[in-house]
Formats: structure tokens, sequence, C-alpha cells
């Protein structure tokens, strides 16, 4: 069986011809947070409603826990916390109406959880749940797929709608769920913003596949800024290292973006005599603006920061 939390295999889904989803391979370690990051209309919701099996793939496969997503998986969806950005409640149910279906429906339900969570967050529990706000619908379901105590929580947009300081309180509460080491998140974003505190891998999705895959620790080790000062300009021999994804300079002041082993290169570039040098950390960000460019994808990249 497999290890993967969620694993897909050549997911594909065809729309009149056109493949939203296209031979999409993804594999998600147990415990990690990965951001699936896709311009609008990537294809992220698409791929999401088959994990969730809400709709079919139309050839590939889906699976969640080593098991295969299909028709007959609904026992799943018990193991599963899934927000959408829009959710969308019983509307002829109050808040605490919907609380008590869920308590019913769900075998891990957490009742003392959810009444922390409802307090904390402050939902109305009399309110008809048509009459929350947008940003209430979606702390609400949150705390409704927190209380199930899922082994995986998958969310789509979840701070879609929410003002700066909720949205601290939700990635806080993502942070302690995957901190517990048994909840694994799946965190599906078109802004690259979202991802840089909590994700430990990104997936990039683009007109439905996937461009480019990365474990965020990996990636911030091996890039890095290098500021060197070069009265004279910067030396021939280092504009062609192959190290080097970008440099550019204001003056003397010469910049230098390294993917690479940084004491080498620091130490490679200390052989030209610099003035002065010294190497920083890049945002995520700056990450991905240099290396999608060099792999020329950096126009389509422009969209998610
Ligand atoms: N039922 C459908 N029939 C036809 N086309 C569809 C259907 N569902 C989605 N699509 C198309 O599939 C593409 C991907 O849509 P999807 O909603 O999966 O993207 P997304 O990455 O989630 O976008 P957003 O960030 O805007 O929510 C879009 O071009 C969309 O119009």
């Amino acid at each position: 069986m497999s290890s993967w939390t969620v694993e897909t295999v050549h997911l594909t889904k065809t729309y009149q011809g056109t493949s939203v989803v296209d031979h999409v391979n993804l594999q998600v370690e147990k415990g990690s947070i990965y951001g699936l990051l896709g311009p609008n209309g990537a294809g992220k919701s698409t791929l999401i409603r088959m994990l969730m099996g809400s709709i079919l793939p139309t050839s590939g496969e889906a699976r969640l826990f080593g098991e295969t997503v299909s028709e007959a998986t609904t026992h799943l969806r018990q193991r599963v916390g899934f927000v959408t950005d829009q959710p969308i409640f019983y509307p002829f149910f109050r808040v605490e109406e919907l609380i008590a279906f869920y308590a019913k429906t769900y075998e891990g339900w957490d009742r003392e959880r959810c009444r922390t969570l409802i307090d904390q967050f402050q939902i109305p529990l009399k309110k008809w749940t048509r009459s929350l706000s947008k940003g209430m619908k979606m702390q609400l379901a949150l705390i409704l797929a927190l209380s199930i105590r899922p082994q995986l929580l998958v969310l789509d947009e979840p701070t879609s709608g929410l003002d700066a300081v909720i949205k601290q309180q939700v990635y806080r509460l993502i942070l302690e769920e995957v901190a517990t080491g048994e909840t694994t998140v799946l965190l599906a974003t078109h802004h690259l913003g979202e991802l840089e505190r909590i994700a430990d891998h990104v997936a990039v999705l683009y007109r439905g596949q996937i461009l480019w895959s990365r474990h965020l620790e990996e990636l911030k080790a091996h890039s890095r800024k290098i500021q060197a000062v070069f009265p004279e300009g910067l030396p021939a021999e280092v504009k062609e290292w192959s190290q080097l994804l970008h440099c550019e300079n204001q003056g003397s002041v010469h910049t230098l973006i390294i993917d690479g082993d940084i004491q080498v290169a620091m130490k490679q570039l200390n052989e030209h005599n610099p003035l002065y040098m010294e190497s920083l950390p890049l945002t995520l960000e700056e990450i991905f603006i240099h290396h999608t460019g060099k792999e020329g994808y950096g126009d389509a990249f422009r969209q998610l920061v």
C-alpha cells in the first residue's frame, strides 16, 4: 500500500475535448502542508473535486490514504475535512443545527474542540447559516472541518474573503493542527504569499499540468542572494556561472541570485577580491521569480505573486 496521504496518478479531466486537469502526478506526504499554487482556471478545484470523489476522472487515478477514490469510497470522507472558497450550507439550518448534524454524521466528531473554536471565532449559534457573512461562513466551514479530527484537511482558497486578523488565526489553526503529527494539509491557492509561512512543499499547476514541484526547505537552502561590491564591474567569469540564476547591479553593488552551494559560491567570489560581500536569504517570491524565469515560465508565474 502507498505511504502517501494523497496521490494522483496521471489524473486527467477532460471537458469538451479540453483537458482541464492533464496527467497530474502528485504525492503528498503524511503530516506535511502541501501548497497547490495556480492562477484562476488552472484546474485546482477540478483536481480537488476528483480527490473528494464529487466528480470522476476521465482517466488516471486519485488515491487517498492509499485507496483509489471512486463512487464506492464515501467512507474516506469521514477522514477528510474539506473547505472550499464558497462554502454552501443547508440554508434552513441555524448554526447550532448544522453543528448537531455534523456531530451525528462524523464518527470522529470532537464536541469540545468545536465549542472552543466557535467561542474563539465568535460564531453566533442561533443565526441562520444563510445569513452569515462570507467570512463567517469560511470560518464556520473550517471549524466544522477541524472538529471532525481529520487526517487530511483539503482547503481550496481557505482565506478568501477573510480580514488580515482572521487570516492569521486561520493559519495558526492550520499549523497547530499539523503539529499534532496526525494531519496532512492540501491547500490550493492562487497567491504565493498564502504559502510562504506555512507550506512544506509547493507544486504549481498551470493549464491543468504540474509545471514545478519542490520542497521549500530544500529550495530555500539552495537559493540565496549575494551582494558584493566590485568597483571595476562583475568579473566576466562570474557571469558565466551555471549556478547563477540572475544578476543585477546598482553602481558597484552587484546582487547575485545563486541556486547551489552558497559557501562554494562565496569562496569563488572571494577569489576575485570584492571590496565587500554578504549572503542574504531570499523571499519565496524572489525564489519563484528567478527559478521560474530561468526555466522559461516567468510570465505565467508573475500572476501568482
Ligand atoms: N463542469 C465543467 N464544464 C466545463 N468546463 C469546466 C467545468 N468545470 C471547470 N471547467 C473549466 O476547467 C478549468 C479549470 O477550472 P477550475 O475551477 O478547476 O480552476 P481553478 O484553478 O480552481 O480556478 P480558480 O482559482 O479561479 O477557482 C476552467 O477553464 C473552467 O472553466
